[in-house]
Protein backbone atom coordinates (compact mmCIF):
# COMPACT_ATOMS: atom_id res chain seq x y z
CA UNK A 1 0.00 0.00 0.00
CA UNK A 2 3.08 2.38 1.05
CA UNK A 3 4.66 1.55 -2.45
CA UNK A 4 0.44 2.59 -3.87
CA UNK A 5 0.04 5.63 -2.32
CA UNK A 6 3.81 6.56 -3.57
CA UNK A 7 2.13 6.88 -7.45
CA UNK A 8 1.14 9.83 -6.32
CA UNK A 9 -0.91 10.50 -9.72
CA UNK A 10 -2.64 6.98 -10.07
CA UNK A 11 -3.94 6.36 -6.55
CA UNK A 12 -5.85 2.60 -7.88
CA UNK A 13 -5.17 -0.30 -6.67
CA UNK A 14 -6.45 -3.28 -9.12
CA UNK A 15 -6.61 -6.02 -6.51
CA UNK A 16 -8.52 -9.15 -6.81
CA UNK A 17 -10.33 -11.08 -3.89
CA UNK A 18 -9.29 -14.47 -3.46
CA UNK A 19 -12.69 -16.93 -3.85
CA UNK A 20 -11.43 -19.50 -2.07
CA UNK A 21 -11.59 -17.15 0.94
CA UNK A 22 -15.58 -16.89 0.85
CA UNK A 23 -16.16 -20.86 0.10
CA UNK A 24 -19.96 -21.67 -1.55
CA UNK A 25 -23.65 -21.46 0.34
CA UNK A 26 -22.93 -22.96 3.92
CA UNK A 27 -21.18 -20.46 6.00
CA UNK A 28 -19.49 -17.12 5.09
CA UNK A 29 -16.06 -16.74 6.42
CA UNK A 30 -16.03 -14.35 8.35
CA UNK A 31 -11.84 -14.02 8.72
CA UNK A 32 -11.99 -13.53 5.40
CA UNK A 33 -14.34 -10.68 5.50
CA UNK A 34 -12.16 -8.89 8.14
CA UNK A 35 -8.84 -9.51 6.02
CA UNK A 36 -10.48 -7.48 3.15
CA UNK A 37 -12.48 -4.94 5.27
CA UNK A 38 -8.81 -4.29 6.71
CA UNK A 39 -7.14 -3.67 3.53
CA UNK A 40 -9.80 -1.95 2.28
CA UNK A 41 -9.98 0.70 5.04
CA UNK A 42 -5.96 0.71 4.48
CA UNK A 43 -6.15 1.57 0.91
CA UNK A 44 -8.42 4.30 1.17
CA UNK A 45 -7.21 6.04 4.09
CA UNK A 46 -3.83 6.38 2.05
CA UNK A 47 -6.16 7.45 -0.57
CA UNK A 48 -6.08 4.47 -2.73
CA UNK A 49 -9.10 3.77 -4.83
CA UNK A 50 -9.22 -0.01 -4.91
CA UNK A 51 -10.85 -1.83 -7.96
CA UNK A 52 -11.77 -5.30 -7.26
CA UNK A 53 -11.18 -8.13 -9.50
CA UNK A 54 -13.95 -10.92 -8.20
CA UNK A 55 -12.22 -13.47 -10.61
CA UNK A 56 -8.48 -14.02 -11.08
CA UNK A 57 -8.41 -17.60 -12.04
CA UNK A 58 -8.85 -19.20 -8.86
CA UNK A 59 -12.07 -20.88 -8.34
CA UNK A 60 -12.52 -22.98 -4.28
CA UNK A 61 -11.41 -26.52 -5.15
CA UNK A 62 -14.58 -28.08 -3.45
CA UNK A 63 -16.62 -26.31 -6.85
CA UNK A 64 -13.84 -27.88 -9.45
CA UNK A 65 -14.09 -31.48 -7.96
CA UNK A 66 -18.42 -31.26 -7.06
CA UNK A 67 -19.36 -29.63 -10.63
CA UNK A 68 -16.09 -29.68 -12.82
CA UNK A 69 -16.23 -25.48 -11.75
CA UNK A 70 -17.05 -23.49 -15.43
CA UNK A 71 -17.98 -26.45 -17.31
CA UNK A 72 -20.83 -26.55 -15.04
CA UNK A 73 -23.94 -23.61 -15.69
CA UNK A 74 -24.68 -23.87 -11.71
CA UNK A 75 -21.30 -22.06 -11.14
CA UNK A 76 -23.58 -19.47 -12.81
CA UNK A 77 -25.85 -19.65 -9.41
CA UNK A 78 -22.41 -19.79 -6.61
CA UNK A 79 -20.45 -16.61 -8.70
CA UNK A 80 -23.59 -14.96 -8.11
CA UNK A 81 -23.86 -15.53 -4.60
CA UNK A 82 -20.46 -14.63 -4.01
CA UNK A 83 -20.47 -11.23 -6.00
CA UNK A 84 -23.75 -10.61 -3.80
CA UNK A 85 -21.97 -10.99 -0.42
CA UNK A 86 -19.15 -8.89 -1.71
CA UNK A 87 -21.71 -5.90 -2.56
CA UNK A 88 -23.28 -6.39 0.36
CA UNK A 89 -19.98 -5.57 2.66
CA UNK A 90 -17.67 -3.99 1.32
CA UNK A 91 -19.74 -1.88 -1.63
CA UNK A 92 -19.85 1.34 0.76
CA UNK A 93 -16.10 2.18 -0.20
CA UNK A 94 -15.55 -0.12 -3.10
CA UNK A 95 -17.38 1.26 -6.55
CA UNK A 96 -15.49 -0.11 -9.15
CA UNK A 97 -16.09 -3.99 -9.37
CA UNK A 98 -14.19 -6.40 -12.13
CA UNK A 99 -16.27 -10.00 -12.21
CA UNK A 100 -13.79 -11.54 -14.65
CA UNK A 101 -9.92 -11.40 -15.69
CA UNK A 102 -9.10 -12.31 -18.89
CA UNK A 103 -11.73 -15.44 -19.27
CA UNK A 104 -10.08 -16.22 -22.65
CA UNK A 105 -7.08 -17.36 -20.00
CA UNK A 106 -9.32 -19.69 -17.97
CA UNK A 107 -11.35 -21.11 -20.89
CA UNK A 108 -8.25 -21.39 -23.13
CA UNK A 109 -5.43 -22.21 -20.84
CA UNK A 110 -7.64 -23.92 -18.37
CA UNK A 111 -9.77 -26.20 -20.64
CA UNK A 112 -8.42 -26.50 -23.47
CA UNK A 113 -4.55 -26.16 -23.40
CA UNK A 114 -4.46 -27.32 -19.98
CA UNK A 115 -1.82 -25.44 -18.86
CA UNK A 116 -3.42 -23.61 -16.00
CA UNK A 117 -5.72 -24.98 -13.56
CA UNK A 118 -7.72 -26.91 -13.54
CA UNK A 119 -5.13 -28.37 -16.40
CA UNK A 120 -8.08 -29.88 -18.54
CA UNK A 121 -7.57 -30.49 -22.37
CA UNK A 122 -10.71 -30.63 -23.61
CA UNK A 123 -10.01 -29.62 -27.03
CA UNK A 124 -12.68 -28.12 -29.26
CA UNK A 125 -15.40 -27.91 -26.66
CA UNK A 126 -14.12 -27.33 -22.93
CA UNK A 127 -13.54 -23.85 -23.93
CA UNK A 128 -16.20 -22.94 -25.34
CA UNK A 129 -18.37 -23.98 -22.67
CA UNK A 130 -16.04 -22.34 -19.86
CA UNK A 131 -16.58 -18.86 -21.76
CA UNK A 132 -20.26 -20.08 -22.26
CA UNK A 133 -20.71 -20.08 -18.49
CA UNK A 134 -18.49 -17.29 -17.50
CA UNK A 135 -20.54 -14.66 -19.78
CA UNK A 136 -23.73 -15.79 -18.33
CA UNK A 137 -22.33 -15.52 -14.70
CA UNK A 138 -21.00 -11.82 -15.67
CA UNK A 139 -24.18 -11.00 -17.04
CA UNK A 140 -26.29 -12.27 -13.96
CA UNK A 141 -23.75 -10.11 -11.70
CA UNK A 142 -24.18 -7.00 -13.14
CA UNK A 143 -28.21 -7.59 -13.08
CA UNK A 144 -27.73 -8.14 -9.44
CA UNK A 145 -25.73 -5.14 -8.76
CA UNK A 146 -28.23 -3.02 -10.93
CA UNK A 147 -30.87 -4.18 -9.46
CA UNK A 148 -30.09 -4.43 -6.16
CA UNK A 149 -26.79 -2.35 -5.03
CA UNK A 150 -26.42 0.45 -7.58
CA UNK A 151 -28.73 3.46 -5.94
CA UNK A 152 -27.52 2.43 -2.53
CA UNK A 153 -23.80 2.56 -3.60
CA UNK A 154 -23.42 4.18 -6.93
CA UNK A 155 -20.81 1.97 -8.50
CA UNK A 156 -20.11 -0.05 -11.65
CA UNK A 157 -19.63 -2.98 -12.95
CA UNK A 158 -17.45 -4.16 -15.71
CA UNK A 159 -15.17 -7.20 -17.15
CA UNK A 160 -11.21 -7.00 -17.74
CA UNK A 161 -11.06 -8.85 -21.22
CA UNK A 162 -7.02 -9.36 -22.25
CA UNK A 163 -6.11 -9.72 -26.13
CA UNK A 164 -3.34 -9.85 -28.00
CA UNK A 165 -4.00 -7.30 -31.46
CA UNK A 166 -3.71 -9.34 -35.02
CA UNK A 167 -2.16 -7.42 -37.48
CA UNK A 168 -2.53 -8.61 -41.23
CA UNK A 169 0.71 -10.01 -43.20
CA UNK A 170 -0.43 -8.37 -46.18
CA UNK A 171 -2.18 -5.74 -45.85
CA UNK A 172 -3.08 -6.09 -49.63
CA UNK A 173 -4.33 -9.36 -48.87
CA UNK A 174 -7.90 -9.73 -48.35
CA UNK A 175 -7.71 -12.83 -47.00
CA UNK A 176 -5.05 -12.19 -44.40
CA UNK A 177 -6.79 -8.88 -43.28
CA UNK A 178 -10.08 -11.27 -42.93
CA UNK A 179 -8.04 -13.79 -40.84
CA UNK A 180 -6.63 -10.97 -38.59
CA UNK A 181 -10.23 -9.91 -37.78
CA UNK A 182 -11.24 -13.24 -36.94
CA UNK A 183 -7.44 -13.58 -34.24
CA UNK A 184 -9.23 -10.63 -32.65
CA UNK A 185 -12.53 -11.78 -33.08
CA UNK A 186 -12.01 -15.26 -31.52
CA UNK A 187 -9.84 -13.21 -28.70
CA UNK A 188 -11.74 -10.47 -27.81
CA UNK A 189 -15.03 -10.78 -29.65
CA UNK A 190 -15.89 -13.85 -28.07
CA UNK A 191 -17.00 -12.09 -24.91
CA UNK A 192 -16.99 -8.45 -25.79
CA UNK A 193 -19.37 -8.81 -28.43
CA UNK A 194 -22.17 -10.70 -26.08
CA UNK A 195 -21.86 -8.18 -23.56
CA UNK A 196 -22.16 -5.50 -25.82
CA UNK A 197 -23.99 -6.56 -29.06
CA UNK A 198 -25.92 -9.73 -27.81
CA UNK A 199 -24.32 -13.02 -29.46
CA UNK A 200 -21.12 -14.40 -30.23
CA UNK A 201 -19.02 -12.91 -33.18
CA UNK A 202 -20.88 -13.71 -36.68
CA UNK A 203 -17.31 -15.22 -37.91
CA UNK A 204 -17.29 -17.06 -34.86
CA UNK A 205 -20.21 -18.92 -35.16
CA UNK A 206 -19.74 -19.52 -38.81
CA UNK A 207 -16.62 -21.09 -38.31
CA UNK A 208 -17.14 -23.65 -35.54
CA UNK A 209 -20.48 -24.34 -37.11
CA UNK A 210 -18.97 -25.39 -40.45
CA UNK A 211 -15.64 -27.18 -38.78
CA UNK A 212 -18.53 -28.99 -36.51
CA UNK A 213 -20.52 -30.09 -39.63
CA UNK A 214 -17.69 -31.31 -40.93
CA UNK A 215 -16.79 -33.80 -38.11
CA UNK A 216 -19.82 -35.32 -38.20
CA UNK A 217 -21.58 -33.13 -35.30
CA UNK A 218 -25.33 -32.56 -35.83
CA UNK A 219 -24.66 -29.23 -33.30
CA UNK A 220 -22.04 -26.66 -33.18
CA UNK A 221 -19.29 -27.30 -30.48
CA UNK A 222 -19.94 -23.16 -30.18
CA UNK A 223 -23.09 -23.10 -27.51
CA UNK A 224 -25.87 -20.69 -28.25
CA UNK A 225 -27.59 -18.28 -26.49
CA UNK A 226 -31.62 -18.10 -26.23
CA UNK A 227 -33.03 -14.68 -27.52
CA UNK A 228 -33.67 -14.55 -23.81
CA UNK A 229 -30.09 -14.83 -22.82
CA UNK A 230 -28.98 -12.98 -25.25
CA UNK A 231 -31.32 -9.62 -24.36
CA UNK A 232 -30.12 -10.56 -20.86
CA UNK A 233 -26.62 -10.45 -21.47
CA UNK A 234 -26.60 -7.16 -23.96
CA UNK A 235 -25.37 -4.06 -22.05
CA UNK A 236 -23.94 -5.26 -18.89
CA UNK A 237 -21.16 -3.90 -19.06
CA UNK A 238 -20.54 -0.31 -17.30
CA UNK A 239 -16.93 -0.47 -18.39
CA UNK A 240 -14.83 -2.43 -20.12
CA UNK A 241 -11.62 -3.31 -18.91
CA UNK A 242 -9.01 -4.09 -21.66
CA UNK A 243 -5.51 -6.15 -20.31
CA UNK A 244 -2.88 -5.67 -23.49
CA UNK A 245 0.73 -7.05 -23.51
CA UNK A 246 1.48 -7.99 -27.43
CA UNK A 247 0.75 -8.69 -30.97
CA UNK A 248 0.90 -10.91 -33.88
CA UNK A 249 1.25 -11.56 -37.52
CA UNK A 250 -1.86 -13.16 -38.98
CA UNK A 251 -2.14 -15.16 -41.96
CA UNK A 252 -4.64 -17.07 -43.70
CA UNK A 253 -4.27 -20.82 -43.02
CA UNK A 254 -4.38 -22.39 -46.63
CA UNK A 255 -3.91 -26.41 -45.52
CA UNK A 256 -6.50 -28.18 -44.06
CA UNK A 257 -6.10 -29.11 -40.10
CA UNK A 258 -4.27 -32.46 -39.01
CA UNK A 259 -5.10 -32.19 -35.67
CA UNK A 260 -9.22 -33.15 -34.14
CA UNK A 261 -11.07 -30.13 -32.77
CA UNK A 262 -9.75 -27.43 -31.46
CA UNK A 263 -9.85 -23.92 -30.50
CA UNK A 264 -7.22 -23.19 -32.61
CA UNK A 265 -7.80 -24.91 -35.68
CA UNK A 266 -11.47 -23.38 -35.81
CA UNK A 267 -9.57 -19.94 -36.58
CA UNK A 268 -8.33 -20.82 -39.96
CA UNK A 269 -5.05 -19.09 -39.44
CA UNK A 270 -1.08 -19.14 -38.52
CA UNK A 271 0.25 -16.78 -35.92
CA UNK A 272 3.83 -15.09 -36.60
CA UNK A 273 6.26 -12.78 -35.02
CA UNK A 274 8.92 -10.58 -36.84
CA UNK A 275 12.10 -11.61 -35.84
CA UNK A 276 13.46 -7.74 -35.65
CA UNK A 277 11.27 -7.83 -32.67
CA UNK A 278 13.65 -8.01 -29.75
CA UNK A 279 13.87 -10.99 -28.42
CA UNK A 280 11.36 -11.26 -25.82
CA UNK A 281 11.35 -12.38 -21.38
CA UNK A 282 8.20 -14.43 -21.71
CA UNK A 283 7.80 -16.32 -24.31
CA UNK A 284 5.18 -15.03 -25.35
CA UNK A 285 5.22 -11.40 -24.71
CA UNK A 286 7.20 -9.06 -27.58
CA UNK A 287 7.11 -5.48 -27.57
CA UNK A 288 4.58 -3.52 -30.20
CA UNK A 289 3.30 -0.59 -29.22
CA UNK A 290 1.70 0.38 -32.42
CA UNK A 291 -0.77 -2.54 -31.90
CA UNK A 292 -2.05 -1.11 -28.73
CA UNK A 293 -3.40 1.78 -30.62
CA UNK A 294 -4.79 -0.58 -33.48
CA UNK A 295 -6.43 -2.44 -30.62
CA UNK A 296 -8.36 0.49 -28.90
CA UNK A 297 -9.54 1.80 -32.40
CA UNK A 298 -11.07 -1.46 -32.09
CA UNK A 299 -12.88 -1.96 -29.33
CA UNK A 300 -13.80 1.87 -30.07
CA UNK A 301 -15.43 0.84 -33.82
CA UNK A 302 -16.75 -2.66 -32.72
CA UNK A 303 -18.09 -1.64 -29.46
CA UNK A 304 -19.80 1.89 -29.19
CA UNK A 305 -17.23 3.67 -27.75
CA UNK A 306 -17.33 2.15 -24.58
CA UNK A 307 -15.67 3.81 -21.07
CA UNK A 308 -12.16 1.57 -21.37
CA UNK A 309 -10.09 0.85 -17.97
CA UNK A 310 -6.73 -0.74 -19.38
CA UNK A 311 -6.55 -2.99 -16.60
CA UNK A 312 -3.10 -4.83 -17.70
CA UNK A 313 0.31 -3.80 -19.57
CA UNK A 314 3.80 -4.31 -19.01
CA UNK A 315 6.58 -6.45 -19.53
CA UNK A 316 8.92 -9.24 -17.69
CA UNK A 317 12.25 -10.30 -16.89
CA UNK A 318 13.67 -13.89 -16.63
CA UNK A 319 16.16 -13.60 -13.96
CA UNK A 320 16.97 -15.32 -10.78
CA UNK A 321 19.17 -12.78 -9.16
CA UNK A 322 18.15 -9.33 -8.60
CA UNK A 323 18.55 -6.90 -11.25
CA UNK A 324 17.38 -3.66 -11.04
CA UNK A 325 17.78 -1.90 -14.03
CA UNK A 326 15.14 -2.74 -16.20
CA UNK A 327 15.78 -0.31 -19.04
CA UNK A 328 13.30 -2.41 -21.44
CA UNK A 329 10.69 -2.11 -19.29
CA UNK A 330 10.59 1.64 -19.25
CA UNK A 331 11.02 1.28 -23.42
CA UNK A 332 8.11 -0.63 -23.07
CA UNK A 333 6.02 1.49 -21.32
CA UNK A 334 7.24 4.43 -22.72
CA UNK A 335 5.91 3.16 -25.86
CA UNK A 336 2.85 1.56 -24.97
CA UNK A 337 1.38 4.86 -22.99
CA UNK A 338 2.45 7.07 -25.82
CA UNK A 339 0.41 5.12 -28.48
CA UNK A 340 -2.49 4.64 -25.57
CA UNK A 341 -2.20 8.21 -25.64
CA UNK A 342 -2.54 8.47 -29.54
CA UNK A 343 -5.68 6.54 -29.17
CA UNK A 344 -7.18 8.83 -26.89
CA UNK A 345 -6.64 11.70 -29.56
CA UNK A 346 -8.45 9.18 -31.83
CA UNK A 347 -11.39 9.35 -29.66
CA UNK A 348 -10.89 5.94 -27.73
CA UNK A 349 -12.31 6.65 -24.47
CA UNK A 350 -9.77 5.66 -22.06
CA UNK A 351 -10.45 6.95 -18.81
CA UNK A 352 -7.98 4.98 -16.91
CA UNK A 353 -4.29 3.16 -16.72
CA UNK A 354 -2.68 0.49 -14.58
CA UNK A 355 0.30 -0.76 -15.02
CA UNK A 356 1.66 -4.62 -14.88
CA UNK A 357 2.43 -5.06 -11.75
CA UNK A 358 3.26 -3.20 -8.94
CA UNK A 359 5.73 -6.34 -7.38
CA UNK A 360 6.85 -9.30 -9.01
CA UNK A 361 4.41 -11.98 -7.92
CA UNK A 362 3.40 -15.96 -8.52
CA UNK A 363 3.23 -16.21 -12.59
CA UNK A 364 0.89 -18.87 -13.03
CA UNK A 365 2.51 -22.03 -14.39
CA UNK A 366 5.87 -20.43 -14.96
CA UNK A 367 6.13 -19.95 -11.02
CA UNK A 368 7.89 -17.47 -9.63
CA UNK A 369 10.12 -16.76 -12.77
CA UNK A 370 8.92 -14.25 -14.33
CA UNK A 371 9.21 -11.07 -12.88
CA UNK A 372 6.37 -8.98 -14.19
CA UNK A 373 6.58 -5.98 -11.22
CA UNK A 374 8.12 -2.77 -11.15
CA UNK A 375 9.35 -3.54 -7.58
CA UNK A 376 11.33 -6.52 -7.17
CA UNK A 377 10.71 -9.18 -4.41
CA UNK A 378 13.13 -11.09 -3.11
CA UNK A 379 11.28 -14.05 -2.80
CA UNK A 380 14.04 -16.38 -1.24
CA UNK A 381 14.51 -13.98 1.79
CA UNK A 382 11.34 -14.44 4.50
CA UNK A 383 10.43 -11.37 4.94
CA UNK A 384 10.60 -10.85 1.10
CA UNK A 385 11.84 -7.31 0.93
CA UNK A 386 11.04 -5.26 -2.73
CA UNK A 387 13.33 -3.03 -3.93
CA UNK A 388 12.53 -0.37 -6.59
CA UNK A 389 13.45 -1.49 -10.16
CA UNK A 390 14.73 1.62 -12.61
CA UNK A 391 11.26 1.73 -14.29
CA UNK A 392 9.80 2.79 -10.69
CA UNK A 393 11.52 6.03 -10.96
CA UNK A 394 10.12 6.46 -14.70
CA UNK A 395 6.85 5.86 -13.98
CA UNK A 396 6.24 7.98 -10.99
CA UNK A 397 7.89 11.21 -13.72
CA UNK A 398 5.26 9.95 -16.37
CA UNK A 399 2.03 9.94 -14.47
CA UNK A 400 2.70 12.95 -12.21
CA UNK A 401 3.22 14.60 -15.12
CA UNK A 402 0.15 13.11 -16.92
CA UNK A 403 2.14 12.34 -20.36
CA UNK A 404 5.11 13.08 -22.19
CA UNK A 405 5.80 17.12 -21.66
CA UNK A 406 8.76 17.08 -24.00
CA UNK A 407 11.52 14.69 -25.61
CA UNK A 408 14.48 16.84 -23.11
CA UNK A 409 12.27 15.98 -20.45
CA UNK A 410 11.23 12.40 -20.97
CA UNK A 411 15.24 12.01 -21.79
CA UNK A 412 15.87 13.53 -18.53
CA UNK A 413 13.64 11.06 -16.56
CA UNK A 414 14.98 8.48 -18.66
CA UNK A 415 18.64 9.29 -17.31
CA UNK A 416 18.06 9.67 -13.90
CA UNK A 417 16.01 6.03 -13.26
CA UNK A 418 18.63 4.48 -14.92
CA UNK A 419 21.36 6.31 -12.92
CA UNK A 420 19.59 5.48 -9.57
CA UNK A 421 18.61 1.93 -10.16
CA UNK A 422 22.77 1.16 -10.54
CA UNK A 423 22.89 2.08 -7.14
CA UNK A 424 20.38 0.32 -5.32
CA UNK A 425 21.94 -2.87 -7.49
CA UNK A 426 25.05 -2.49 -5.72
CA UNK A 427 23.41 -2.42 -1.93
CA UNK A 428 21.51 -5.47 -2.92
CA UNK A 429 24.57 -7.51 -4.04
CA UNK A 430 26.04 -6.55 -0.91
CA UNK A 431 22.84 -7.26 1.03
CA UNK A 432 24.59 -10.24 3.15
CA UNK A 433 21.56 -11.92 4.57
CA UNK A 434 20.49 -12.41 0.60
CA UNK A 435 24.23 -13.86 -0.45
CA UNK A 436 24.26 -15.72 2.75
CA UNK A 437 21.09 -17.31 1.80
CA UNK A 438 21.32 -18.33 -1.70
CA UNK A 439 24.64 -19.61 -0.66
CA UNK A 440 23.00 -21.83 2.17
CA UNK A 441 19.97 -23.25 -0.13
CA UNK A 442 21.75 -23.27 -3.60
CA UNK A 443 25.75 -24.24 -2.44
CA UNK A 444 26.02 -25.91 0.59
CA UNK A 445 23.35 -28.15 0.83
CA UNK A 446 22.84 -29.79 -2.12
CA UNK A 447 26.88 -30.06 -2.33
CA UNK A 448 26.60 -31.64 1.33
CA UNK A 449 23.91 -33.98 0.44
CA UNK A 450 25.53 -35.20 -2.54
CA UNK A 451 29.32 -35.78 -1.06
CA UNK A 452 27.46 -37.54 1.84
CA UNK A 453 25.70 -40.35 -0.69
CA UNK A 454 28.94 -40.94 -2.47
CA UNK A 455 30.92 -41.67 0.43
CA UNK A 456 27.87 -43.92 2.21
CA UNK A 457 27.93 -45.64 -1.51
CA UNK A 458 32.16 -46.00 -1.26
CA UNK A 459 31.64 -47.58 2.09
CA UNK A 460 29.19 -49.91 1.29
CA UNK A 461 31.01 -50.93 -1.83
CA UNK A 462 33.92 -51.43 0.09
CA UNK A 463 31.98 -53.62 3.14
CA UNK A 464 30.23 -55.94 0.19
CA UNK A 465 33.60 -57.02 -1.41
CA UNK A 466 35.21 -57.36 1.89
CA UNK A 467 31.99 -60.03 2.82
CA UNK A 468 32.87 -61.49 -0.30
C1 LIG B 1 -2.59 -25.62 -33.61
C2 LIG B 1 -1.95 -24.57 -32.87
C3 LIG B 1 -1.83 -24.91 -31.43
C4 LIG B 1 -1.11 -23.79 -30.76
C5 LIG B 1 -1.07 -23.97 -29.28
C6 LIG B 1 -0.32 -22.83 -28.73
C7 LIG B 1 -0.76 -22.53 -27.34
C8 LIG B 1 -0.75 -21.06 -27.19
C9 LIG B 1 -1.08 -20.67 -25.81
C10 LIG B 1 -1.40 -19.22 -25.80
C11 LIG B 1 -0.34 -18.41 -25.11
C12 LIG B 1 -0.78 -17.00 -25.00
C13 LIG B 1 -0.35 -16.47 -23.70
C14 LIG B 1 -0.93 -15.12 -23.41
C15 LIG B 1 -1.55 -14.90 -22.32
C16 LIG B 1 -1.95 -13.54 -21.84
O1 LIG B 1 -3.07 -13.07 -22.51
C17 LIG B 1 -2.23 -13.66 -20.36
N1 LIG B 1 -1.01 -14.04 -19.67
C18 LIG B 1 -2.78 -12.38 -19.81
O2 LIG B 1 -3.08 -12.54 -18.44
C19 LIG B 1 -2.36 -11.75 -17.54
O3 LIG B 1 -1.00 -11.95 -17.80
C20 LIG B 1 -0.13 -11.36 -16.82
C21 LIG B 1 1.29 -11.56 -17.29
O4 LIG B 1 1.47 -12.79 -17.87
C22 LIG B 1 -0.39 -11.98 -15.46
O5 LIG B 1 -0.19 -13.34 -15.46
C23 LIG B 1 -1.82 -11.70 -15.08
O6 LIG B 1 -2.13 -12.35 -13.87
C24 LIG B 1 -2.78 -12.19 -16.15
O7 LIG B 1 -4.05 -11.67 -15.87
Amino acid sequence: IQEESDFQWTQTDRGSFYYGKFPPTEYVNEKGIQYYNDLINVLLENRVVPVITLYHWDLPQNLQEKFCGWQNVSMVTYFNDYANLCFEKFGDRVKHWITFNSPWSVAVEGFETGEHAPGFKLSGTGAYKAAHNMIKAHSKVWHTYNKNWRNKHKGMVGISLTTEWGEPVDISNQKDIEAAERFVQFNFGWFANPLYNGDYPQIMKEYIGQKSAQQGLGVSRLPTFTSQEKSYIKGTCDFLGVGHFTTRYITNRNFPATQGPSYFTDRDLTELVDPKWPEPESKWLYSVPWGFRRLLNFVKTHYGNPMVFVTENGMSEKMHCAQLCDEWRIQYLKGYTNEMLKAMKDGVNVQGYTAWSLMDKFEWDEGFSERFGLYYVEFRNKNKPRYPKASVQFYKKLISANGFPNVREVEKWHRISTESCSTINQLLAADPLVSHMEMVTEIVVPTVCTLCILISAILLMILLRRQS
